[in-house]
């Protein structure tokens, strides 16, 4: 039988087939190690010189800066909890692969141990007992079968067996949107209080709106005030119209009017706002049906809260037996859910989640991708997810106007400031870090300090003047120039010098990426990453007396078009 890496495994679940290709058309993110199972999982999208790249490699940067600040205190904690949600089922399912170190083959006996693992990881992951029992079934059945793979060890053909198992448990493919054949689609929005309804129906139009939908929000919620004032705000936040009527007139009279008021301005999109109630009681769900009469939606969507586990998935199923919904959408993924609403609700219901809301922003609402998820419990991080978003924030021109600045070595601190933007434009860096394979383990509070990190870096950037930021070796080259911006950013000396040292890293990173694009000599990547590690950072004003590191002896090979600065020492 052929050898099969697992690495070449992974790349399949994130190969362009499953996803469409502009979706990765533009990345590049070398040899990254996923978590402590050591599996290579280097991904690349196209060879060519990309326009992302730069992004990435800064995200990586401050990544980096923050992981080399942090690796001794990390080495100091206890337990490493992760960034990434589900992050306690990631390690229990570590501990089953765990098992499997030096054995040569999976059998009925060595797997025993692992699958009690898996196991307890998923109760302890809230997900409901009987599907735990049939994940654990099929899981058994196939890896006893499976036989002997040359170049593949046991635990990665548990964790790809595990990783297909997952996929399928959460619907397999993802669940899209209907909309109706003529006229108004309309999406009706049930739910328990607080779950995050409200908060949906904006996010909802939000996001249909960027696919060129004309919405609008009807507020339906008549028992709190609050929720249509609520619904008012966030509507004209998203730019799109709220259809009220107060709080005397029933929901399904509101609906009435308002699939009316749809009809007569051309509108493509309804979302109906309901009431949220703590019981599931009788005079709820009867409202909830004459209101779904009256506007014979195209989706009925239940909201649910990640955080309340199983339970969720029993709401589903509750909730469609009474009123027949046409799928969920699971809110507050970016909280402390452990993973069982995921992971239930399909198998438990039979109705899909259709979006996960993962955070308060009116851009946190996504399509829910069984594979990504799958890959994200696993630890493999969600590249998908994450070009996607990088995409979304990084406009094709000034991609390219970047992408020529790298490659004549002309990135100044405009640049930097730019890219510091589009990586906040993200969204917190807990889900970007999150998406980045290899990176699940990065902690809450490595997270905080990379995002702390970033507003120090912006207020000390806008501190210098437009010629400071266009040539950085003038604030190389000039203690002076560093003081007066330490005291004008209210930050110190050494912070400055560093950023400025950062710069100039960062510029034979890029250079070196770049060609190894150019080349397309993927070993280089490894040779980079030794030069990274080997770097040390002189503090201010001991360049001289130190030797060159071997990326700073680089940087004055390389980066030719650009005077090199005289080094930190010297006088202006
Ligand atoms: N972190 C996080 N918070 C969310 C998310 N979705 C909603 N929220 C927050 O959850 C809280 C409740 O949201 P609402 O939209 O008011 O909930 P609701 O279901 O309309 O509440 P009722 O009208 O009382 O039934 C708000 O503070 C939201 O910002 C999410 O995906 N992540």
């Amino acid at each position: 039988m052929e050898a099969v890496h697992y690495s070449t495994v992974v790349s399949s679940q994130f190969s362009a087939k499953s996803h469409p290709p502009s979706t990765n058309k533009a990345f590049y993110w070398p040899n990254c190690a996923v978590n402590s199972t050591k599996f290579s999982s280097s991904w690349t999208g196209s060879s060519n010189a990309s326009s992302l790249s730069c992004s990435n490699l800064f995200t990586r940067e401050v990544c980096g800066w923050v992981n080399s600040k942090t690796v001794n205190r990390r080495k100091n904690m206890r337990s490493v909890v992760r960034a990434e949600m589900f992050g306690q089922l990631t390690s229990g399912l570590e501990t089953a692969w765990n098992k499997l170190k030096g054995e040569e083959v999976l059998t009925k006996e060595n797997i025993v141990e692992p699958m009690r693992d898996i196991r307890r990881a998923l109760l302890e992951a809230d997900v409901s007992l009987p599907v735990v029992r049939r994940f654990v079934q099929a899981v058994s059945d196939q890896a006893v079968g499976v036989g002997l793979i040359r170049g593949v060890r046991p635990d990665q053909q548990l964790v790809k067996i595990v990783h297909e198992e997952l996929v399928k448990l959460m619907g397999g493919e993802v669940s899209e949107l209907s909309f109706a054949k003529s006229g108004p689609t309309v999406i009706l929005l049930a739910g328990l209080q607080g779950v995050g309804k409200t908060t949906v129906c904006a996010k909802l139009a939000n996001y249909l709106k960027k696919q060129g939908k004309n919405c609008m929000l009807v507020a339906g919620d008549v028992y709190r005030p609050a929720a249509i004032d609520q619904l008012v705000i966030l509507g004209e936040q998203v730019g799109v119209p709220v259809y009220t009527a107060g709080t005397e007139v029933k929901p399904s009279e509101i609906a009435r009017q308002a699939l009316e008021e749809a009809k007569r301005k051309n509108i493509n999109i309804v979302i109906m706002d309901t009431a949220g109630r703590l019981q599931i009681d009788k005079s709820m769900m009867d409202e909830l049906k004459e209101v779904k009469k009256v506007l014979n939606p195209t989706e009925v969507l239940l909201v649910v809260d990640a955080m309340t586990g199983q339970e969720a998935a029993a709401l589903v199923t509750t909730f469609n037996l009474e009123i027949g919904i046409t799928g969920a959408i699971l809110t507050k993924l970016d909280g402390d859910s452990r993973g069982g609403a995921a992971l239930s609700v399909k198998e438990v219901s039979g109705k899909p989640i259709k979006l996960v809301g993962r955070g308060e922003r009116m851009e946190d609402l996504e399509p829910f991708y069984p594979d990504r998820m799958a890959g994200r419990i696993l630890g493999m991080g969600d590249v998908l997810s994450f070009v996607e978003k990088a995409q979304e924030v990084m406009r094709q021109e000034d991609a390219e106007e970047l992408q020529k600045k790298i490659m004549s070595a002309n990135f100044d601190f405009n640049d930097f400031l730019k890219q510091t933007r589009a990586v906040a434009r993200m969204g917190s860096m807990t889900r970007v870090i999150g998406m980045i394979p290899g990176m699940g383990k990065v902690t809450p509070a490595q997270v905080r300090e990379a995002e702390k990190s970033l507003k120090i870096m912006e207020g000390m950037i806008e501190a210098m003047t437009p010629e400071e930021r266009e040539k950085p070796e003038l604030l190389a080259e000039s203690p002076v120039r560093r003081k007066r911006v330490a005291q004008d950013s209210g930050k110190t000396e050494q912070q400055v010098s560093q950023l400025v040292a950062q710069l100039f890293q960062m510029l034979v990173r890029m250079k070196n990426l770049m060609g190894v694009m150019e080349g397309g000599s993927i070993p280089a990547l490894s040779n980079l990453e030794d030069a990274l590690k080997s770097e040390q950072k002189a503090p201010p004003g001991t360049a001289r007396r130190k030797r060159r590191s071997p990326s700073r002896r680089q940087f004055v090979d390389t980066a030719s078009t650009r005077p090199s600065p005289r080094g930190f020492g010297s006088k202006n």
